[in-house]
């Protein structure tokens, strides 16, 4: 039989996600009715509420003065670690770069330091208060990836970390294996690429725990080749490469993701129109990560270039030791003031677009019939406070298949 999950009543609005004519389709004054969670009737309040009474449903939400939206799709993050990295942001704003760190044997190498001597059970308690504070902010999935390990049994705890969390935790975690994160400090690139096509790569596979594959294409890290390596051995054992690709200088990772059909390039500060139309024409999703743009204290992607091009993009988190924020609101906001997009694309690249970047467009990211009841309730009348409400959690109430995961009812 079915059951009334959930009805959501009298929003001051309803995002459903991109429209056809417009960036943003919604309704005022709207309900949205959940049966075995999923939406079965979202519209007009006066259009659900007959077929589908709030008093009949499990759990009744009254969202007057609310903003109803598409739970957040955090399409990149490296959300599992260890360790404490603050003194480097510190570093940073003193003047040092990024690169300079990692090649000192800081940065993501330092991680992968405190990694490979956290147990298990330590790393599980490291990674769910994140994913506590990613729902509290509206986020209802996330892609989490290894790469803090870079040798084959701390890719594989890592991995099997991700797992246990998806278990645990409401939120739905997509794991991506990144072997091919940093080059070791006792290595070179070419022989420890070797080693993720030889012994990371089958173990993983084997394991069956990651779906994608991503690679750091980028300067004395990956080079294009090397990188290509990785990604058509992925491809082999069935993960979906996604690449990250010029952010630091243009080195030819758009170009290599768009020539693989990859799920997604992420980053992208220096992409040029070439790369741009590359990717547009390939049908890869290009993943922006202001949050990082904005630590790094570096110049933000070119979204308007991207949107007016004709293509659309994800804006994701990338939270991880070096970009130390959770918040997909806050995402958002940088979105908004640092890349020029409008609150209606920003939140449509942090729902729909995610969902893109995942390969999951027909499962994540909207409020259409028949999709997840995957919600976050914001506690103000439209989705443009989020951005305008900078620095604030503006969610108050998060559903996951139509079940409360965060907040109260009213
Ligand atoms: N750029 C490479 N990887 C991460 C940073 C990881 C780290 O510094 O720990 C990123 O996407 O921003
Ligand atoms: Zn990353």
């Amino acid at each position: 039989m079915t059951e009334l999950t959930t009805v959501i009543h009298d929003a001051s609005e309803i995002v459903v996600g991109p429209g056809t004519d417009t960036p943003l389709e919604r309704y005022e004054n709207a309900a949205i009715a959940v049966t075995d969670g999923r939406v079965a009737a979202i519209g007009p309040i006066e259009e659900i509420i007959d077929e589908y009474p709030a008093e009949n449903a499990t759990h009744a939400i009254d969202a007057s003065g609310q903003s109803v939206i598409p739970g957040f799709v955090d399409s990149h993050t490296h959300g599992l670690f260890a360790g404490d990295r603050s003194d480097e942001f510190a570093a940073k704003l003193g003047g040092e770069r990024y690169q300079e760190i990692l090649a000192e044997g800081g940065g993501i190498l330092r991680t992968v330091s405190a990694v490979r001597e956290a147990s298990d059970d330590e790393l599980l308690a490291n990674l769910l208060p994140h994913l506590d504070t990613m729902c509290a902010h509206g986020t209802t999935t996330v892609e989490i990836k290894s790469g803090y390990g870079l040798d084959t049994e701390t890719e594989l705890r890592m991995l099997d970390v991700i797992r246990q969390a998806d278990e645990q935790h409401p939120i739905d975690i997509v794991p991506t294996f990144m072997g091919a994160h940093a080059v070791p400090e006792d290595e070179d690139a070419e022989s420890y690429t070797d080693r993720v096509i030889d012994e990371q790569l089958p173990a993983v596979a084997e394991q069956g725990i990651a779906e994608f594959c991503d690679v750091f294409c980028e300067e004395d890290v990956f080079s294009v080749e090397q990188s290509r390596r990785v990604l058509e051995a992925g491809m082999e054992h069935g993960l979906t490469p996604k690449v990250h690709a010029e952010e630091f200088v243009r080195l030819g990772g758009a170009q290599l993701a768009a020539e693989m059909g990859a799920a997604s390039a992420d980053h992208l500060l220096h992409a040029n129109a070439d790369d741009r139309a590359a990717l547009a024409e390939a049908g890869v999703t290009p993943v922006l990560l202001p949050g990082t743009a904005f630590s790094l204290g570096a110049d933000y992607a070119d979204a308007r270039a991207f949107l007016d091009e004709g293509g659309s993009v994800a804006v994701a988190t990338d939270f991880n030791p070096n970009c130390h924020s959770q918040s997909m609101g806050f995402a958002i906001a940088l979105a908004c003031v640092g890349m020029e997009m409008t609150p209606a694309e920003a939140l449509v690249a942090g729902t729909h677009g995610g969902a893109r970047a995942l390969d999951r467009a027909g499962e994540a990211g909207t409020l259409r019939e028949g999709m997840p009841a995957d919600v976050a309730i914001v506690d103000a009348p439209s989705h443009i406070h989020i951005p305008y409400n900078f620095g604030v959690n503006t969610v108050e109430t998060v559903l996951k298949d139509g079940e409360p995961v965060h907040g109260g009812q009213r």
